[in-house]
């Protein structure tokens, strides 16, 4: 197969180049830019690679006809105009951006704070391609927030098992810096970070929509989450914390979690499931695992749940490329092979 990539030289964009490459079924990877120097392209990774780097001027008329699928790793505000086009043609798009996940319109307004460029209907033909949970049959593909993804599966048993008061969860969720990109910002600045830890965003993110979108596809009464992100002085790895009250009904709680949380991720190659061992990053990074672990307070009630990914993998290239296997019935682990680098 042959596939196409559009944002390569962002950080989520490199690692789905690294992925891509080394995938047992694609045989070529084409990319797209719209920058003018396409020779400065190909030199980020030319020097690496005994093959040819593909690299052409953005098109979208010539990405439909050379290849089999795009990926797009661009910011808020690019896939939103080309979505009608790609699934008035059936062509199959992973987009790792925010423009297509929620489907209405204004809550993108909202918490993107732009324009919405898509029609409710373009939005209602999107799968949100939560892997462990969605199957992957629409042609667009919107591929999970980093945050959104770690803090979904956290929950997920929880909430569909209906073991928590569904109006208690709170989120705590930290981030390592490539989460933000590439572009320059006061608040990334080296200076600002090393050494340092920020809370950013407090009940602003634009991943608290597109959490509560999917918690009220599992359970339709899920009420508001307390919901706050920071910036941990690392590169890679995100983990949620979240804290939730257990139902009155529930007794003999330690099993019962232990019970949702391994039925519900029985065969699920990328969930490892941990029991009351809390995970660290250093467990998943560079891989495209998510460790969950918990601990439940018998005082309070209150349990405490640990989702890790690494935010680059699981929450951008590594669950869209498990998300392009899913939809092309490949191995759902082909190109994901890799292990955590645990140091
Ligand atoms: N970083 C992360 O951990 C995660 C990121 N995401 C999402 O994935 C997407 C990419 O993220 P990330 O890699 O961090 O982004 P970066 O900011 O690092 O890179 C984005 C890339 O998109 C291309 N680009 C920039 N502006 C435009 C434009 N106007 N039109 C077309 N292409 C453009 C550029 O690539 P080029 O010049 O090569 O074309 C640029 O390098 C974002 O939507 C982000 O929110 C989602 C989950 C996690
Ligand atoms: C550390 C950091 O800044 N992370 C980013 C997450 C990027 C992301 O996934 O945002 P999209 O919704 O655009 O995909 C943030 O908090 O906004």
């Amino acid at each position: 197969m042959n596939v196409a990539i559009v944002g390569v030289t962002g950080y989520s964009g490199t690692v789905l180049w690294r992925l891509l490459n080394q995938h047992p079924n694609i045989q070529r990877v084409n990319i797209y830019t719209q920058q003018s120097d396409l020779t400065a392209v190909s030199k980020q990774f030319n020097w690496v690679s005994d093959q040819s780097i593909n690299v052409f001027k953005f098109d979208i008329a010539d990405i439909m006809t050379n290849n089999d699928a795009v990926f797009f790793a661009t910011p808020a505000g690019v896939t939103g105009g080309y979505a009608a086009e790609l699934m008035n043609n059936d062509f199959p798009v992973i987009d790792l951006s925010g423009d297509l996940r929620l489907k209405d319109p204004a809550q993108y307004k909202k918490w993107y704070h732009q324009e919405p460029n898509v029609s409710h209907e373009t939005l209602s033909k999107v799968t949100y391609g939560l892997t462990e949970f969605t199957a992957a049959t629409a042609t667009y593909i919107a591929n999970p927030g980093c945050y959104a993804t770690a803090t979904l599966m956290g929950l997920a048993p929880l909430v569909q098992e209906r073991l928590i008061d569904l109006n208690s969860v709170i989120v705590d969720a930290k981030s390592g810096v490539t989460g933000s990109g590439k572009k320059l910002s006061r608040a990334t600045h080296f200076v600002d970070v090393d050494e340092n830890f920020a809370m950013y965003k407090v009940n602003q993110h634009q991943h608290i929509p597109e959490i509560m979108q999917q918690l009220r596809e599992w359970a339709p009464d899920m009420g508001p989450i307390q919901f706050a992100t920071g910036l941990l002085p690392i590169k890679r790895g995100l983990m949620a914390t979240i804290y939730a009250k257990i139902s009155d009904e529930v007794s003999d709680v330690d099993d019962v979690i232990a019970s949702a949380f391994r039925a519900t991720y029985m065969d699920k190659p990328f969930v490892k499931i941990m029991d009351n061992q809390i995970p660290d990053l250093r467990l998943i990074a560079g891989s495209n695992f998510t460790a969950i672990g918990w601990s439940y307070n018998p005082v309070t009630r209150v349990v405490t749940v640990v989702s890790v990914i690494d935010n680059l993998m699981k929450g951008a290239a590594g669950q869209a490329v498990q998300n392009f296997n899913k939809y092309f019935g490949l191995s759902e682990t082909a190109g994901l092979t890799q292990l955590p680098d645990f140091v």
